[in-house]
């Protein structure tokens, strides 16, 4: 074995159906008494039922959680948990509504309690990302990490099937470039085979039945793991490319890292065997890439970036994007492979090294 160094800093964990009731103990617990429920405005009646579990340990909601996090809404929000003194936040939707909660804990230390309804992983990281003036920073700090995270599964019956396979996919690109991540180690690549192969078997039993509550407790089981990767390794050229993709062309999140991943697998498969082979261990396909695009398409996902919005001219741009700021990668950056691995996503042709 490869020497290797191991530190992770996890949030507490309460998991299972029905856990959402134990969140006023879990308020308690941290020793607050105000907390400031987030959400979408489309949950804002989940978490106004939240608000009222919560009872006095309520500060109120805020139900303006949008997509990436803009600037305005992070400001808006920290001056409302301000005038309300709120003392902690509950986070209860999607990535993007736990990425409020990080914004508010960024500025102010707030401690974050986060339920996610979704297989996005945010809640356990550290990676925060917040757009101003079009432009989508992410950062790493220790103060935006939740400090408890509540998985009920039961919250993610009513997330669509479509939303659910994408989602379950966006996770799964965690482990995976957290099994070739620079910085990974043992303990990583356990958690990461794991979290992908209790995926890859959920996603086909709650496609088949939404209302699966067993399968639906096995994909939030799974996202877990995938986000405890995310938030301990470093992010390779997948991700950077999805935050290129979605940033610059506002392309939907779950479904850019859906089409992406195979074809970013693939570009880097010559570099990483050890991780292609977890990957398709966990599968149980012989071939990591290709196994993942037919799962995908077996569910009914996005495998072409052309049908989900990205105009086929922008993709010189994302090729010098991608080049222009080097990072940590198994395979090194090749200005004329990526543009192939760009056009071979958009066409929804197979991935190919
Ligand atoms: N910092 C980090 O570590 C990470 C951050 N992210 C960030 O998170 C965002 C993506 O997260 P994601 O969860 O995909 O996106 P959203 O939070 O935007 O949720 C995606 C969709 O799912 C819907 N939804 C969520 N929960 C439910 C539910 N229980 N029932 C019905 N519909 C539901 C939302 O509906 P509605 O709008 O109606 O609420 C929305 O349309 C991106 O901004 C991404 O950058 C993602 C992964 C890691
Ligand atoms: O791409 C992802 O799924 C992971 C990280 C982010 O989205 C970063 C962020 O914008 O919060």
């Amino acid at each position: 074995m490869t020497p290797f160094t191991f530190q992770a800093s996890l949030p507490r964990v309460v998991f299972g159906p029905g856990t959402l009731q134990q969140l006023p103990a879990e308020v308690e617990r941290l020793g607050a008494a105000k907390a400031l429920v987030l959400s979408t405005p489309e949950q804002q009646d989940q978490a106004q039922r939240v608000a009222e579990l919560l009872g006095a340990r309520s500060a109120g909601v805020f139900a303006r959680a949008v997509m990436h996090v803009p600037i305005e809404t992070a400001r808006e929000a920290r001056e409302e948990a301000r005038r309300l003194g709120a003392d902690c936040a509950v986070a209860i939707g999607g990535g993007s509504t736990t990425g409020l909660g990080k914004a508010i804990a960024l500025d102010s230390g707030l401690p974050i309690i986060a339920v996610p309804t979704t297989y996005a992983g945010s809640e356990m990281t550290p990676i925060y990302g917040i757009t101003e003036g079009g432009l989508k920073k992410t950062g790493r700090d220790a103060r935006v990490l939740p400090r408890t995270v509540i998985y009920d599964p039961r919250l993610t019956l009513s997330l669509p099937v479509d939303l659910s396979v994408t989602s379950g996919l966006n996770a799964i690109a965690h482990a995976a470039e957290g099994l070739y991540a620079h910085d990974g180690n043992p303990i990583l690549s356990l958690m990461a085979e794991e979290g992908i192969r209790a995926l890859a078997q959920a996603l086909p039993a709650l496609h088949r039945d939404p209302c699966d509550l067993q399968a639906r407790s096995d994909a939030l089981y799974g996202a877990w793991l995938c986000g405890v990767v995310l938030g301990n390794g470093a992010m390779g050229l997948h991700h950077k490319l999805c935050h290129t993709l979605g940033g610059s062309f506002n392309l939907p999140h779950a479904e850019v890292h859906t089409v992406v991943l195979p074809h970013a697998m693939a570009y880097n498969a010559p570099k990483a065997p050890q991780a292609m082979a977890a990957i398709a261990r966990a599968l149980r396909v012989d071939d990591a890439p290709l196994g993942l695009q037919q799962l995908a398409a077996e569910l009914g996902a996005p495998t072409a970036l052309k049908a989900i919005g990205m105009p086929a001219d922008g993709l010189d741009r994302v090729a010098d994007l991608a080049v222009s700021a080097p990072y940590p990668n198994p395979r090194p950056l090749e200005r004329t492979a990526l543009r192939a691995l760009l056009q071979r996503a958009w066409d929804g042709s197979a991935p190919a090294p």
